[in-house]
């Protein structure tokens, strides 16, 4: 006979930080085949920001010269340390602390094992066992893509193919890597093991990195990468062949230059993740999935069953954390009022806020943005303005002797309200932030550059000149 649960949760990234006072004490199974605490803990956002900052200091390191300020190229990298600092220092003993906070809670039963539907709100779990529940919240990420080429069609870090999931805890670093794809993972570790002494080639199918991002912001990430390491554009891998002997990979290659050889010790694939729902055969749950595999959710982050909702990689077309973290607010939220558990008694549904969703590339420099692109806006025949202030004529750009930053907006000329935001240079995770909040809030692009000072000389007063640039009455 199967188990039955008030509340299952599958996944334990984002669906982890479901459980609210509001549903404390409700008899609640976790249900998790991989790492406590999911992708951005692990495999994600975490580490790769962790490994990203030391690659930043290398960079910075020999840029120092155009400062008056010579350090010596003798950079030693001294790989375990950096690794060690990550994971054995810090992620692993978080992941682990949050499973056994969890197993510590009486209310909650933790199957540490794959599930999949095989009913309305029932689950056969790898072990065997069926488990069944009023309500069940799917929170079940995406997984790595790979390559359908035989060699790199699986994860093999023994034989040195990796994905992201892998290459972070590699015993050492290769000689020569392979970065295959041009998309967020691929431009940050590329970045990263270039600036930690890899040999890296970055392979992208198509003919610039970052294609989603602006126009300019895509083409001078692109310039800069190839700088740096050797970028091979409009060229995708046909074959792989390993030799046994020497553990190197000779990667038959299809370019500009028609076919040729590279020659590496490691392959990292990077292109692109697919979100867990069809392997977790939610469809026999009667959960509808959209064309691309994603969970089919509404603004309350329902899905077509009843009591079923989503949340995540698994439900949205992102693949970010901060979307996922919006998402559980909102289902937990969601649940406490479905189940009469909220705080205030007429508490309602709310919607999720997929207005001003904004990302960050942490290459070398930073992407962020929010919105469409220009071309976007103009596909959709939307009426806008534009400004792009560049970071080097700005006083602290000076300090910093940039010379390629940009930040483009775009705002809406009847209104004045901001649409959109695209930024390539140093620290524009948190350059772009007044801008979302302005976009967020409804406020004026003037009104934001007049009704407050803007310290200066900082970097903030990019956003400042940029916002005074568009021309709006
Ligand atoms: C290298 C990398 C870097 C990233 N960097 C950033 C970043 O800087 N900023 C950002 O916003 N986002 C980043 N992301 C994306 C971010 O990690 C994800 O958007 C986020 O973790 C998704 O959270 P989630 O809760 O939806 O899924 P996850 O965190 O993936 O959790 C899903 C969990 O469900 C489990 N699961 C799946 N199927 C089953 C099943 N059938 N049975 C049992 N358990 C199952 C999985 O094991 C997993 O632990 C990055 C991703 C990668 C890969
Ligand atoms: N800083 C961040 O927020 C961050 C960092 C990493 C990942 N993520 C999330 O993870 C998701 C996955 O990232 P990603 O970089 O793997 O995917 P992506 O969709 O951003 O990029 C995939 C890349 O692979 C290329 N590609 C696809 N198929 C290919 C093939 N067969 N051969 C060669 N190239 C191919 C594409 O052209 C594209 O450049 C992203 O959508 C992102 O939301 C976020």
């Amino acid at each position: 006979m199967a188990r039955h649960h008030d509340l299952i949760i599958i996944g334990t990234g984002s669906g982890n930080s479901l459980i609210s006072p509001e549903l404390e004490g409700l008899d609640i199974a976790i249900v998790e085949e991989g790492t406590f605490g999911g992708t951005c803990l692990n495999v994600g956002c975490i580490p790769t920001k962790m490994l990203v900052l030391p690659a930043d200091r290398v960079i910075d390191s020999a840029d120092a010269a155009r400062l008056g300020v010579t350090i010596p190229r003798d950079v030693a990298v001294d790989w375990p340390a950096i690794r060690d600092r990550i994971f054995t220092n810090r992620i692993d003993l978080i992941a682990a602390g949050g499973e056994d906070y969890r197993r510590g809670q009486d209310f909650v039963t933790v199957y540490a094992v794959r599930a999949r539907f095989v009913g309305p709100r029932r689950l056969a779990l790898e072990s065997g066992e069926e488990i069944t529940a009023d309500r069940i919240v799917v929170a079940a990420g995406s997984r790595a893509d790979l390559l359908g080429i035989e060699g790199l069609d699986h994860v093999d870090p023994a034989r040195g193919v990796h994905t992201s999931d892998t290459v972070m805890r590699m015993d050492e670093l290769p000689r020569r890597m392979a970065v295959v794809g041009g998309g967020f993972v691929a431009c940050e570790f590329a970045h990263v093991f270039d600036a930690l002494g890899v040999e890296v080639t970055q392979l992208q199918r198509s003919g610039a990195l970052l294609r989603g991002e602006e126009s300019e912001v895509s083409q001078g990430y692109t310039d800069l990468a190839r700088e740096r390491y050797d970028l091979r554009l409009d060229t995708s891998v046909a074959s792989a062949v390993r030799d046994d002997a020497t553990g190197a990979w000779t990667l038959g290659l299809k370019g500009p230059d028609g076919a040729t050889e590279l020659e590496v010790d490691a392959v990292l694939v990077a292109v692109g993740r697919t979100p867990n729902g069809q392997r977790l055969e939610v469809e026999a749950g009667g959960i509808d999935l959209d064309d691309n595999g994603v969970v089919v959710v509404d603004a309350q982050q329902r899905t077509t069953a009843e009591g079923v909702w989503a949340l995540g990689d698994v439900s949205n077309p992102w693949q970010l954390k901060h979307v996922a973290n919006h998402e559980a607010r909102v289902v937990a939220h969601n649940l406490a009022v479905d189940l009469g558990r909220a705080a205030e008694s007429d508490a309602k549904p709310v919607e999720a806020d997929h207005r001003f969703v904004p990302h960050a590339v942490f290459g070398h420099p930073q992407i962020a943005a929010f919105g469409p692109t220009r071309a976007e806006l103009e596909t959709a025949g939307t009426e806008f303005v534009s400004y792009t202030q560049k970071v080097g004529d700005t006083a602290y750009g000076w300090a910093l002797e940039d010379t390629t930053g940009l930040l483009t907006v775009h705002a809406d000329p009847a209104t004045g309200l901001i649409l959109a935001a695209h930024c390539l240079g140093p620290h524009a995770s948190t350059l772009i932030q007044p801008l979302i909040q302005a976009a967020s809030f409804g406020q004026k692009a003037h009104d934001v550059a007049r009704g407050q000072y803007w310290i200066h000389p900082a970097l903030a007063e990019v956003v400042e000149n940029a916002l005074l640039g568009l021309p709006l009455n």
